[in-house]
């Protein structure tokens, strides 16, 4: 049985865009109805035809949906949920896809009425591009999907996402909300981070232009300017909502910055030895279990 036969998906971004080109692909008989704040990105959606139906207001999208995506940058994810609340039908599914869940529930709950439940939810699964053309079926196969609902979140619901994201193609696991940002401050934030800083930092020196930047750029930095190409927006509200954490890994990644800057300064090659031997078992770990994004198609816009 499908988990939902109608959804409704606000932000038809990269992820929303996403979701909707998988559904289509692997719950056919599942209608879509999207909205987006931007015009263009309507008009664009509705070029592609990514959902049955791209509505002119918020409130259209959601009013027969049986489950309801936000997929809207985090810290847009509160006036999104107002501006559907009115419309909402009784015992819809509320659920989002922002990359930090902290304040997430705490915030529906806020602005959503009594008889909607809400499952905050994750897929940690995305590329550094954005928009609707972006977005593409296969983004969710094998990847983690984690859903951060507490004790008060109906089981029902948090069930049938699961599905849903089963269904998707990706693997399911349920979180602390609070857990979640810890692991994602130092697997996810804290690498965009240094990404961002270093590829700032090249662009600022004035000893080597910007062409030399570019024409030398081998494996190590050609890989951050990838990560450093994500969207603003979206890492600006990444950064703010997840700010506890994220200052926490920074801290301790100055200290073990510091200690590595003292290992190289007094010719100690055991001290880098070692952990460079550390941190290349972590890489064979992660390919060993399939979780390599370095797939030969990964990335490229595909329905
Ligand atoms: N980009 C990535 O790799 C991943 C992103 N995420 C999360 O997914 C969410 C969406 O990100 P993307 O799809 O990458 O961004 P995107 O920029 O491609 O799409 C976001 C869309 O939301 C629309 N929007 C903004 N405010 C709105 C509002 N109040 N109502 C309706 N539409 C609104 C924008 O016009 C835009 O089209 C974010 O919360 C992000 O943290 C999660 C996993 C991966
Ligand atoms: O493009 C990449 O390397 C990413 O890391 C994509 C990504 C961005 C944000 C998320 O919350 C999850 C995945």
């Amino acid at each position: 049985m499908l988990p939902f036969s109608r959804i409704s998906i606000i932000g038809l971004g990269l992820i929303g865009s996403s979701i909707a080109r998988a559904v289509r692909a692997h719950m056919p008989t599942v209608g879509i109805t999207g909205y987006d704040a931007d015009p263009a990105v309507r008009e664009r959606a509705a070029e592609l035809g990514i959902a049955d139906d791209v509505t002119d207001t918020p409130g259209a999208a959601v009013t027969d949906a049986d489950m309801v995506m936000l997929c809207v940058p985090v810290g847009a994810m509160r006036e999104a949920g107002e501006a559907i609340a009115a419309d909402l039908a009784d015992g819809v599914v509320v659920s989002d896809v922002g990359s930090v869940k902290g304040s997430i529930l705490d915030d529906l709950r806020a602005v959503l009425p009594p008889g909607v439940a809400i499952v905050p939810g994750h897929p940690v699964a995305g590329t550094e591009n954005s928009g609707p053309d972006a977005g593409f079926a296969q983004l969710f196969h094998n990847r983690w999907c984690i859903l951060t609902p507490d004790e008060r979140t109906e089981a029902f619901a948090v069930e049938r996402l699961s599905a849903f994201w089963s269904r998707l193609g990706a693997n399911v696991e349920v979180m602390d909300p609070k857990h979640h940002d810890l692991v994602l401050a130092v697997t996810s934030h804290l690498p965009h981070l240094i990404a961002y800083t270093i590829v700032g930092t090249a662009s600022d020196m004035e000893s080597v232009t910007r062409s030399e930047v570019i024409k030398y750029s081998a494996g190590g930095f050609r890989d951050f300017t990838r990560i450093a190409a994500s969207d603003p927006t979206m890492w600006r509200d990444v950064f703010l909502a997840n700010k506890e954490a994220v200052l926490e890994m920074l801290q301790r990644f100055t200290e073990d910055m510091t200690a590595l800057q003292r290992a190289i300064r007094w010719d100690d090659g055991d001290a880098l030895f070692n952990l460079f031997s550390r941190t290349r078992a972590i890489r064979r770990s992660i390919i060993d279990q399939g979780q390599d994004d370095a797939r030969p198609d990964f990335g490229r816009a595909h329905d």
